[in-house]
């Protein structure tokens, strides 16, 4: 069943914040690029500017500039809202809205039909109202069934569909999220942190879900504080701005460096 090969390619990546004592250069002038079917880990000290980095990547970062593209196509070609259909990023925290965990896993769906449907979506509405008819055309688009068939193909039998989302565990409200913008069948995943702060069991539950959208190739980066768990291909290290390149051998550990871009 052919995988798709795609590149998704970044190049000169710059990010300057404000701050008291003015503007604040975060990183310049970097350059990255990601297989389809490849996992790179993106590590570094606190506040070096992964979560900055990943952001810029899903067009998310008002203070970041540099050239996008995906399979050879221009950022500029898209919406970013097509954009970031295509390359996904994954908040540490699950934001998990509605009244179920089935409605937190439709949410894309119900924007979606809500945002081409009635003329109504203009963004002052509350969930309540959001979710108030439990949009049957989103339903229709992603039934029960096949949310069910997802989450137990990716070892969540454990969460209930019907259960509220803020019932749920860290470790299931980290998946359920993860489900989530898997469904939407992104072709970057940009995962931040989303493993922190999860025990060990459901870290790996994770990664593993993680490995299996790789190899079905999807290109994925996950900014990770944890130690290394053989998973990733390579291993990107951003520090002082600048941001170090290095293959991954099984734990991570040694590896030949190929410095990929300098401040
Ligand atoms: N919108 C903003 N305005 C001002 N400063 C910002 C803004 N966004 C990020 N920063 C600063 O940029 C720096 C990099 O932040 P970022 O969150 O990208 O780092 P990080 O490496 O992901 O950190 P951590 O590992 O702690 O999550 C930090 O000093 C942060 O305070």
């Amino acid at each position: 069943m052919g995988v798709e090969s795609f590149t998704f390619d970044a190049a000169g990546m710059s990010c300057v914040v404000p701050s008291p004592d003015g503007d604040r250069e975060i990183f310049r002038d970097i350059d990255f690029v990601v297989d389809g079917g490849e996992i790179v880990d993106l590590i570094g000290p606190s506040g070096s500017g992964k979560s900055s980095l990943l952001t810029a990547f899903a067009r998310l970062n008002s203070h970041a500039s540099g050239t996008l593209a995906l399979a050879g196509r221009d950022s500029s070609e898209f919406t970013p809202q097509q954009w970031r259909r295509m390359v996904a990023y994954l908040p540490q925290k699950p934001i998990l809205p509605g009244y179920t965990v089935a409605d937190a896993i439709r949410l894309p769906w119900t924007l979606a039909v809500r945002g081409d449907g009635d003329g109504t979506s203009n963004g002052t509405r509350g969930l309540s109202r959001l979710f108030r008819s439990n949009d049957a055309r989103a339903r229709e688009a992603l039934p029960d069934a096949r949310i069910r068939k997802t989450l137990d193909a990716m070892g969540c039998e454990d969460i209930d569909l019907m259960r509220p989302p803020h019932d749920l565990s860290g470790g299931q409200a980290a998946r359920v999220s993860l489900a989530r913008t898997l469904l939407t069948n992104p072709k970057v995943l940009l995962a931040d942190e989303v493993d922190a702060g999860l025990d060990d069991d459901n870290a790996e539950k994770v990664a593993s879900i993680m490995v299996h959208a790789a190899a079905d190739g999807m290109a994925i980066v996950r900014i990770r504080h944890r130690p290394p768990d053989g998973r990733a291909h390579r291993i990107a290290t951003l520090a002082d701005g600048r941001l170090t390149m290095r293959v991954a051998h099984g734990d991570g550990g040694s590896a030949e460096d190929s410095v990929k871009e300098a401040a």
